[in-house]
């Protein structure tokens, strides 16, 4: 009888809870969407690029900023995908600006090739969005044996933006907004093996890297005053994208809990933001998430880390940046 009456309880609960929150759909919707980008700046004439747009927050950034009138150039390392995406845009908006290019950020040659062409090619960039990212993926290496998380989400990056700040400089006033996250919270730069060869935890390599997301912005705000480019970090919030792809858990927990959890759409929100609000203008060296400023930890805020790491990366990318 006790067990009965234990299972009837249970089943209580659980159909109390699953009233709630059909009741309150709406409201839990609203909370989870989070913050909104209630500018209405267009862009007409302005040239934008967007790693990783083919999915995901990326996706949903090109499509708002061709909307607003930009040319995107979604920077993507499998092409097909890319033009599928880029197809889903031009359906959605017509008179779509996108474009898609090849870009495998795990490789330098391919960073480099891309830079070569798309400096040959176009005269203005007016805003560089670094989104793209892997997570928690198991012990890999990039083409030029960097640890995948660091050499992707960072070094990748980092490259990338090296190449193109002359562009950038040109095109002034420019914007850098570089996709970083809440997780760098929980990381740490471990100089002594960035790579991960001594040990490796994927959830930790991933935090390493998106703490590296936060000092690469704050070093290269202090390293561009004057220049009219400015450059913040943004957390898109916790979004249901393919992001999680690498860990079944966190698929399944994305997947039961996605009503909590932002679109995609919304998750482009705090980008979209950093990209084009009027009053971010002469903004650099911030932290943004759901279109407001944000906590930095402080292993995020220290000045001689970010040069430290500013160093490192030259030396292992072979590139001189003062
Ligand atoms: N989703 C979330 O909850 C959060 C996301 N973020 C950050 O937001 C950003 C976007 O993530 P999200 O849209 O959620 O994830 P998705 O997995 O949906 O998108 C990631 C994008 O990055 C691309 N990418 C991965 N590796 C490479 C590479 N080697 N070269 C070029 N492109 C690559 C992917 O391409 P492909 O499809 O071909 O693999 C894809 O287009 C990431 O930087 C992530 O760290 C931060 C906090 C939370
Ligand atoms: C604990 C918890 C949640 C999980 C949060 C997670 C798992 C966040 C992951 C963040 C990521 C992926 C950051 C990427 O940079 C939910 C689902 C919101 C429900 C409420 C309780």
């Amino acid at each position: 009888i006790l067990g009965v009456m234990l299972l009837l309880m249970i089943a209580a609960g659980l159909g109390l809870v699953t009233l709630l929150v059909v009741f309150f759909k709406p409201q839990i919707r609203q909370y989870g969407a989070g913050g909104v980008c209630q500018s209405a700046a267009t862009l007409n004439g302005k040239t934008v690029l967007i790693t990783g747009a083919n999915t995901g927050i990326g996706k949903e950034t090109a499509l708002d900023l061709a909307r607003r009138g930009a040319r995107v150039i979604m920077a993507c390392r499998d092409v097909d995908k890319g033009e599928e995406a880029a197809a889903g845009i031009r359906g959605a908006y017509p008179p779509a600006l996108v474009e898609v290019r090849e870009l495998d950020l795990a490789d330098t040659c391919s960073i480099r090739a891309f830079a070569e062409t798309l400096l040959r090619e176009i005269n203005q960039l007016h805003v560089l969005i670094n989104n793209a990212g892997v997570m928690m993926c198991p012990y890999t290496k990039t083409v030029d044996g960097f640890e995948m998380h660091i050499g992707v989400n960072h070094l990748g990056h980092f490259l990338l933006t090296h190449l193109l700040i002359g562009l950038l400089k040109r095109s002034a006033p420019a914007r850098i907004v570089v996709v970083s996250s809440l997780a760098h919270n929980f990381g740490w730069i471990r100089f002594h093996d960035l790579h991960s060869q001594g040990s490796y935890n994927s959830g930790l390599a991933y935090c390493q890297s998106k703490l590296a997301n936060v000092l690469f912005a704050r070093e290269l705000a202090r390293r561009l005053r004057g220049t009219e480019v400015t450059v913040n970090s943004v957390h898109p919030g916790t979004v249901n994208s393919d992001l999680t792809r690498h860990s079944t858990l966190m698929t399944i927990f994305f997947t039961v809990f996605a009503m909590f959890l932002k679109t995609p759409r919304e998750g482009a929100q705090t980008s979209i933001y950093c990209a084009l609000a009027e009053e971010l203008h002469a903004i650099s060296g911030k932290h943004f998430s759901d279109c407001a400023p944000a906590f930095v930890a402080p292993q995020g805020r220290s000045e001689e880390t970010a040069r430290r790491l500013w160093e490192v990366s030259c030396e292992l990318l072979g590139v001189e940046w003062d």
